[in-house]
């Protein structure tokens, strides 16, 4: 039994583990001012105020051994989830940001066989334990700002066998380290160079032969498309998006990330679990989203990078469409694990307000990989995935800012994070 006790701020976030948080909800955090948390094999069995919990452990330890932690001084959130990565990858892609600098665009890039296509050449090459080394010091990384659960997508393969290297890693790294991992195919990411001129071609591939083997061999619970002007079209991401729905595949989006495209419409269409990125959502895209629940996810970091200008998250919120937030890790337009950061840049470039910041990095992250049953929350039943900021309340997290605030990191009820280091296993 692990009894943590005076947490000068608990934000539990409980409430919203049948619905994502929307609208004014997302300002509803559950605080509990000196908090008490009682952990019983890896679950949350009692959260309350300090003196609750400690008459908790006094009526239900027993014999059992308690370690007692003081949170005195910390703000204590969920772990926090980051719904939308592109982790599994080889190389890096640090020589782009001078061509930027001069004024080349992210398409012009991808079109003259850079970006995407540059990480696709350096992925096929890689062998399996490679990405497996490379992937782990990002989810090392991860674990040490606070992130406990990542979605994982594949699409640096672009063919069959290395879509399914790509996710079988995912699954080896699921089973071996303490981030948890959500899996999502994302065979089209860009159209490789042997379909050069020939998308269509490439888009039957990745209905006929790479959606059947990903369904078949269980390695993906999502797929994604990047439905952008210069990538896939409305109509192929509707038939890609439509046959991982037979197989199985629940739909996300990239949508509306460079241009407005109809990409927001196509999630409320489908009803989509998430549609990503946004920048250039169009009025009745927002609406439709509302009304059909498909959920934001929104990239400041992403925008950030590209020096463009971020979504507009409040029209969203006004709106009603639940949001949540993601670094999207990937080697191009976001190569950073610092979901704090994100979480920074979302106050302060999309004023976002901490309150909608935390729920939308821990509850309505979860909704946003159907997790929420289990994670997203500070809630009796729920995994004890944690994070001890040295914060004395959650608004301190966007106000001192581009620094990492995490003292400790529970894991299913273990410390993995251990005065901001990792605890070796
Ligand atoms: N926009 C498409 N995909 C990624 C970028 C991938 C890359 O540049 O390698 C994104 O979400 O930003
Ligand atoms: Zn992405």
């Amino acid at each position: 039994m692990i009894y943590i006790h005076s947490a000068a701020q608990i934000a539990t976030l409980r409430g919203a583990s049948a619905k994502p948080k929307a609208g004014k909800e997302m300002e509803e955090l559950g605080l509990i001012e000196d908090g008490g948390i009682v952990i019983e094999d890896g679950i949350f069995t009692f959260v309350g105020s300090s003196e609750e919990a400690r008459r908790y452990v006094a009526e239900h330890s027993g014999n059992q051994e308690v370690t007692v932690l003081s949170a005195e001084g910390r703000t204590v959130t969920p772990g926090l989830i980051d719904p939308h990565t592109h982790i599994v990858f080889s190389g890096s892609r640090e020589f782009e940001l001078n061509l930027r600098l001069q004024g080349a665009k992210y398409m012009d890039i991808l079109n003259a066989g850079g970006g995407i296509l540059y990480t696709t050449e350096r992925t096929r090459e890689a062998a399996e334990e490679q990405l497996m080394a490379e992937t782990v010091k990002r989810l090392d990384r991860f674990l040490e700002y606070g992130v406990t659960t990542v979605e994982a997508k594949s699409g640096y393969g672009l063919r069959l066998e290395d879509e399914l290297k790509q996710l079988r890693v995912v699954r080896r790294l699921n089973a071996s380290h303490p981030v948890d991992l959500v899996p999502t195919f994302m065979g089209a990411h860009a159209v490789p160079v042997e379909y050069k001129g020939n998308a269509d071609a490439f888009v039957r591939t990745v209905i006929e032969d790479m959606i059947p083997a990903v369904a078949r061999e269980e390695l993906a619970e999502f797929c994604d498309v990047f439905c952008e002007e210069g990538a896939f079209t409305v109509n192929q991401s509707r038939d890609i998006l439509a046959a991982g729905q037979k197989w199985g595949l629940k739909p996300k989006i990239h949508a509306d990330e460079l241009v407005s495209y109809g990409g927001a419409e196509l999630a409320a269409e489908l009803g989509a679990v998430s549609a990503d990125h946004l920048l250039h959502v169009s009025e009745a895209g927002i609406q439709r989203m509302a009304e059909a629940g498909v959920i934001a996810v929104l990239l400041p970091g992403t925008a950030f990078f590209l020096m463009a200008q971020p979504a507009n998250a409040r029209a969203m919120i006004a709106a009603g469409v639940p949001v949540a937030l993601s670094t999207d890790r990937n080697p191009g337009s976001s190569p950073t694990e610092s979901l704090p950061f994100i979480m920074n840049l979302a106050c302060l470039t999309m004023r976002m307000t901490p309150a909608e910041v935390l729920a939308a990095c821990t509850i309505n992250a979860a909704h946003a990989i159907g997790r929420a049953a289990t994670i997203g929350s500070i809630e009796v039943g729920k995994q004890a995935d944690l994070v001890l900021f040295d914060a004395p309340n959650y608004l301190y997290l966007q106000y001192h800012y581009a620094v990492n605030l995490v003292d400790t990191v529970f894991k299913k009820g273990e410390v993995v994070i251990q005065n901001g280091r990792r605890v070796s296993a």
